[in-house]
């Protein structure tokens, strides 16, 4: 007999900032389950799928009572008896009974804890792992990106960019990428410590040093690289995520004590990508800068990756109209922006239409749960951020990561990042 889903149950857990998400179980006729919990970001988007909260929509801190009583009564009758198997009809399922453009009725943390859970109940079911059920065969590892010097909204480090990360280009393997940047952080710390900066860590594990600009952090990264033995661009190459959403308002970027225009930030980014080895740059302008994020991308887009996080959400209707209007050469996929497997799927699989590289990522809020590794893998994505290795809530999907290559033993590969 082929299991069908038996019933549902959410509760509410905490993430690795003691604020309130919501984790799902999803329990099928023949006995087998799945579990996920949903993560939470603090530099949102404006048009991300809500995050119900109990008195708010976004208040942080604030229970996801409503949730979990949404899963436990309306979305456990709606997909009682559905089959697990089927992710793009239990997905449309619960969009259509929620009834709104951006998930706010029953709530986006609501609907992909389900989603989730559901895909993981299936691939249960069938004996297999969760990238296998999701990917099938010929798989390759993502490169990984991992954020080491924490900004913005992530610490009180002062500094304005929101993430300094690493990525071991010249790594032939996960467990050798890892290794390399293990070294690095690790000179990185002594470096701060020698220097006088503190070593303490933000919310996704890389330090949070207070330091003058953007510039010292670049050049500390550098030297930290070089230090443990590695050649900067070569073997290991840097990647920003500004945020620039963050520290723009009404056109301005109120950057480093300055106000700048969209045309001095992107000579700003030319400048600095003449200088250090960056490869890869996510939000360098405000998500409601399009024309300036149409500037920055014919001016740099032929030499580094361009991605979209809070212009693009996600949203499969959004990036069309980025597509169209030339933003961009790469998408951040966020599951919990746009709040199913199956919409962030239609998502990659439109970048890669249009030679979009995409990068799944994490949330600054996070739980223990793995779901992106296994689908960073199944989705032959490409690229992946989940912080630095100081957090276990991160490290633990680095460590899939591990796991799922050993499984894949002589075939596994990680994605080569081309550098123009
Ligand atoms: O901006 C980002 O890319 C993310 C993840 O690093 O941060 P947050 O989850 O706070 O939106
Ligand atoms: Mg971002």
């Amino acid at each position: 007999m082929v299991a069908k889903i038996q019933f549902i149950k959410a509760r509410e857990v905490f993430d690795s900032r003691g604020n309130p998400t919501v984790e799902v179980d999803v329990h099928l006729t023949d006995g087998s389950w799945g579990r996920a919990s949903v993560p939470s970001g603090a530099s949102t988007g404006d048009k991300e799928a809500v995050e119900l909260r109990d008195g708010g929509k976004r208040l942080k801190g604030q229970g996801v009572l409503t949730a979990v009583k949404n899963v436990n009564t309306e979305i456990d009758s709606l997909l009682a008896d559905q089959s697990p198997f089927d992710q793009a009809r239990v997905d449309a399922l619960m969009i259509e009974a929620d009834g709104t453009a951006n998930k706010e009725r029953l709530g986006a943390n609501a609907i992909l804890g389900v989603s989730m859970a559901v895909a993981r109940a299936a691939a249960n079911s069938l004996n297999i792992p969760l990238y296998r059920y999701l990917g099938g065969v010929d798989l390759e590892l993502p490169l990984p990106f991992f954020n080491v010097i924490n900004g913005g909204k992530h610490a009180d480090s002062g500094i304005d960019v929101q993430e300094f990360l690493i990525t071991p280009i010249g790594a032939s393997n996960f467990r050798i990428g890892l290794e390399m940047v293990a070294d690095t952080y690790h000179t990185l710390k002594k470096m701060l410590k020698d220097k006088g900066l503190e070593t303490a860590v933000g919310d996704e594990g890389g330090f949070a040093p207070r330091l003058k600009s953007t510039e010292e952090a670049l050049s500390l990264l550098v030297e930290a690289i070089e230090t443990a033995g590695y050649e900067p661009g070569k073997d290991i190459a840097i990647a920003m995520d500004p945020a620039a959403s963050e520290f723009s308002s009404d056109g301005v970027y109120n950057f480093e004590g300055k106000k700048l225009t969209s045309d001095q930030m992107i000579s700003y980014y030319q400048e600095i990508v003449g200088k250090y080895p960056i490869i890869s740059i996510e939000d360098g302008l405000s998500e409601h800068d399009w024309d300036g994020f149409k500037k920055l991308t014919e001016v740099l887009g032929d030499r580094i990756q361009l991605v979209g996080d809070d212009i693009f959400v996600t949203n499969p209707e959004i990036f069309q109209e980025g597509i169209d209007k030339g933003i961009a050469n790469s998408i951040l996929i966020k599951l919990n922006q746009i709040g199913t497997v199956s919409e962030s799927i239609a998502a990659i699989k439109m970048a890669r239409k249009n030679n979009y590289t995409t990068m799944i990522s994490h949330r600054s809020g996070e739980t223990g749960d793995t779901f992106i590794a296994d689908f960073a893998v199944a989705m032959n994505a490409g690229q992946i951020k989940t912080g630095s290795i100081a957090r276990s809530e991160r490290v633990e999907k680095y460590n899939q990561f591990l796991r799922i290559e050993e499984e894949l033993g002589n075939s596994a590969k990680m994605a080569h990042f081309d550098v123009k």
